[in-house]
């Protein structure tokens, strides 16, 4: 059996290790920030992930999974090491490898036997390369001379359903330079071979790629939907009709094509600005990922105006009190990395609203991240409590507990009766469209 050790144990590295150790492997999972580790130790989790609590428990139970702060350690005991550290963006666009290239530059110096090197984190091409000079460099200062494998192997596991994406993913893709690294990954995901999972063997720079035109793809065709969705609005078209008549189309296929307010998250955003910055830097333009950035950023900016717009014909804006249903950039998440709500309601106080705000999950990171507009909103303990007084209702998360809220009891607190539905959760129900003056996205 391998030993893995997951440096970085954010939304991807715990998850990946949870799941790891459920296929059988002996799993560490290392990180710097000691109260995560502390609070994992104590079988609580510092993210909001489902299925994943159950999962933790039995493997720490089994004893297949630890939690450790010490780098030396992890780098030690573990066959393969997993880099699962951020990539977050750098003012200009471009991915931060600084987390990428401390942990590089760790394994140089503690590395003590044949290591298999694993990239999980969204990297740009040429960083396997990177961090096997950095390896490399630590190894020549100890005057060591020990073999070692970089692998790239993508996530692909979306928030919310993380724990299902990591058991059944789609495919697994690993860039690799040997035969036996590509083994011993075999061997790793053996529980996944077996079950036959398609499985993609290709060089590190392809691997690379992969995810990040994976990721920009999917972020084009929501872009795409997003622009259809503003001229059916305008030609009396019905969005999610045409969505779901294109996706009836094998070549395109159904998902993806909800149109809504903008895509968000600690992924799209960031690796749709990291790959145009990757073709800057070899004399290429990535003419449609741009475009699609540019779209999304206006899709945001269309609904703060049309809230804006709509609201202001019944109360001047600076008297408009705005209810918020959902802050996360999706459901089934705390993470409240580039969620839209953040520029949505920045946009809606800076034209004088105020806001009373509701998030299964997601308010106690929305509250550091809005802290400078802190007194223009309310942060409220459920839905009914959200719409007191409220001049209109602006559903920007579908979350569940939403769809089944009792919107008579909503209606009966609020002062007016917009209802802005930027994920169409209700567009086909004619009681909700009579009960109050509703408005979809593209329908
Ligand atoms: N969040 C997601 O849904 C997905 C993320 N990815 C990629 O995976 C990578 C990680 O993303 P997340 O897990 O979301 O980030 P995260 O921010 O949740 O986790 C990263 C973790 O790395 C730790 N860390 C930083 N420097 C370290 C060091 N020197 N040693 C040990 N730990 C260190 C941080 O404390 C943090 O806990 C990124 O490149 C991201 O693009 C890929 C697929 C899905
Ligand atoms: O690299 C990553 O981090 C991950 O990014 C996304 O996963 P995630 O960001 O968790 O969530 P998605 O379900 O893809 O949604 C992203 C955003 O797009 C929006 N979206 C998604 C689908 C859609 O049809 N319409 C739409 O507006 C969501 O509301 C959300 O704001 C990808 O789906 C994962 O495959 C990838 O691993």
């Amino acid at each position: 059996m391998k030993n893995i050790g997951i440096i970085g144990t954010g939304y991807v590295g715990l998850v990946q290790g949870v799941i790891m150790a459920e296929f059988g492997m002996n799993v560490i999972c290392m990180d710097v920030v000691s109260e995560k580790i502390e609070k994992l130790k104590k079988g609580i989790l510092p993210i909001y992930e489902p299925g994943l609590k159950e999962l933790l428990d039995k493997n720490v139970m089994s004893g297949r999974l630890k939690f450790f702060t010490e780098m030396h350690e992890t780098i030690e005991n573990s066959d393969v090491i997993f880099l699962a550290v951020g990539t977050p963006p750098k003012e200009d666009g471009s991915a931060d490898l600084q987390y990428v290239k401390a942990v590089a530059k760790s394994i140089g110096e503690y590395m003590n036997s044949y290591k298999v090197i694993v990239n999980k984190s969204t990297v740009p091409v040429g960083t396997g390369k990177f961090v096997r000079d950095i390896v490399q460099e630590g190894l020549d200062k100890r005057g060591l001379s020990i073999e070692f494998d970089i692998v790239s192997n993508p996530e692909f596991l979306r928030e919310g359903k993380a724990v299902r994406d990591c058991l059944t993913p789609d495919r697994v893709v690993i860039g690799a330079e040997s035969e036996k690294a590509v083994e011993i990954m075999k061997k790793v995901y053996d529980v996944l071979y077996i079950n036959q999972t398609p499985f993609l063997i290709t060089s590190l720079e392809t691997a690379e790629m992969i995810k990040y035109a994976s990721n920009a793809f999917l972020a084009v065709k929501i872009s795409f939907i997003n622009e259809i969705a503003l001229l059916a609005d305008k030609v009396g078209a019905n969005i999610q009709e045409i969505a779901r008549g294109m996706g009836m189309d094998g070549r395109i296929s159904s998902k993806f094509l909800h149109a809504g307010p903008g895509y968000g998250g600690s992924c799209f955003p960031k690796d749709t600005k990291a790959i145009a910055d990757i073709a800057h830097t070899h004399g290429e333009q990535m003419l449609v990922i741009e475009a699609a950035i540019k779209a999304n950023e206006k899709q945001k900016q269309k609904m703060s105006e049309r809230i804006i717009y709509t609201v202001s014909q019944e109360v001047p804006i600076e008297n408009a009190i705005l209810t918020i249903w959902g802050l996360s950039f999706k459901p089934e998440t705390d993470d409240m990395r580039d969620a839209p709500s953040i520029d949505i309601i920045r946009a809606l106080v800076r034209a004088g609203a105020r806001i009373r705000a509701y998030c299964p999950e997601g308010m106690k990171e929305a509250k550091w991240r809005l802290k400078d507009i802190e007194d223009y909103i309310e942060y409220c303990k459920n839905e009914y409590e959200a719409a007191e007084g409220a001049d209109a209702i602006i559903l920007m998360t579908e979350w569940h507990q939403f769809r089944g809220a009792y919107l008579d009891k909503v209606k009966a607190v609020m002062k007016n009766d917009y209802f802005f539905d930027l994920r169409n959760v209700f567009s086909k129900n004619i009681e909700v469209k009579e009960m109050f003056k509703y408005s979809g996205v593209g329908c």
